[in-house]
């Protein structure tokens, strides 16, 4: 591997970092996850196309995320899957190859697949992700666009500073580079599959799995309630597991009791209904 070459302010290339054959696995995992996500079968969120319209100028790309979610560069609590042993493993490698340290090491990636013509406009990467950030260029080499003030349009970029990613590099971002410096990608002239890894702040990252256990025990809780609900109305009771079951069997008891107790109630107050004819009953004549 050559010695990292600082191209500006906290801008680090890392060329041939990963050689061809792990290149070639790599873009075989991610051809696997695009077809599953193309399919609906990636867990929450991850897999996600870019809006018809987006599509029609060449902006944008299909990502498919992990560990975090970001939509128009905003990061959010929305579910995705975790990091797959893929991508772990390759994490272990750049950090041994000194591309991050184990402190800066990356928990989330955004697998950005750009067709021909794809662009992505200029940008600073949310601050809910830590300094450095990096990004792994696969499939094709293509250049990115850095600068405070990038002119331009629709994928037609220029700025201060303009870099070529080849295949197997990693492009590292911190100091200006990560802002107030702006990136943007010019159109592809060819297919790219680029791989970025970021860290979730520390403090994004405690309010998002805060929101998700709310939601998660809001929607434990609606369950427990329309089970309770069912089993009031004299369904009979499925066996269910944890919370949602002894609440379940708690309301199911409390039926039994209740019909029970009105039962006993129902036979001593009979005799006080009235008869046909009007008048108030007796036990003898009740029967
Ligand atoms: O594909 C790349 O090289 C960079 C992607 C990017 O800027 C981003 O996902 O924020
Ligand atoms: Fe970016």
């Amino acid at each position: 591997m050559p010695p990292p070459r600082l191209l500006a302010d906290g801008l680090t290339l890392f060329e041939d970092v990963l050689p061809a054959p792990e290149q070639r696995a790599l873009l075989a995992a991610v051809e696997r996850w695009l077809s599953s996500g193309r399919r609906g079968a990636l867990a929450g969120k991850a897999y996600q196309r870019p809006p018809d319209e987006w599509l029609r100028s060449g902006q944008s790309r299909e990502t498919i995320q992990f560990g975090a979610y970001v939509k128009c560069n905003k990061v959010s609590h929305a579910a995705v899957p975790p990091l797959p042993a893929e991508l772990a493993r390759l994490l272990e490698r750049l950090e041994a190859a000194a591309v991050f340290t184990a402190a800066q090491r990356p928990d989330s990636c955004c697998v950005n697949v750009y067709e021909p013509g794809c662009w992505l406009p200029p940008h600073v990467d949310s601050a809910a992700f830590d300094r450095p950030f990096f990004t792994l260029s696969l499939a094709s080499a293509q250049r990115v666009v850095f600068g405070e003030h990038i002119g331009g349009e629709r994928g037609e970029w220029h700025g201060e500073l303009s870099v070529l990613m080849p295949e197997g590099s990693v492009l590292r971002l911190d100091g200006l580079a990560a802002g107030p410096w702006k990136h943007a990608l010019p159109r592809a002239t060819r297919r790219r599959v680029s791989l970025t890894f970021r860290k979730l702040g520390a403090e994004s990252r405690a309010r998002f799995e805060a929101i998700r256990q709310a939601s998660a025990e809001a929607a434990e809780a609606r369950r427990a309630r329309c089970l309770a609900k069912k089993a009031l109305r004299g369904r009979k009771p499925r066996v269910v597991a944890g919370e949602a079951g002894a609440r379940l069997l708690w309301a199911w008891t409390m039926r039994e009791h209740i019909l029970a107790r009105q039962s006993e109630v129902a036979v001593p107050a009979s005799p006080w209904e009235r008869r046909s004819d009007g008048a108030p009953g007796s036990c003898a004549s009740a029967e």
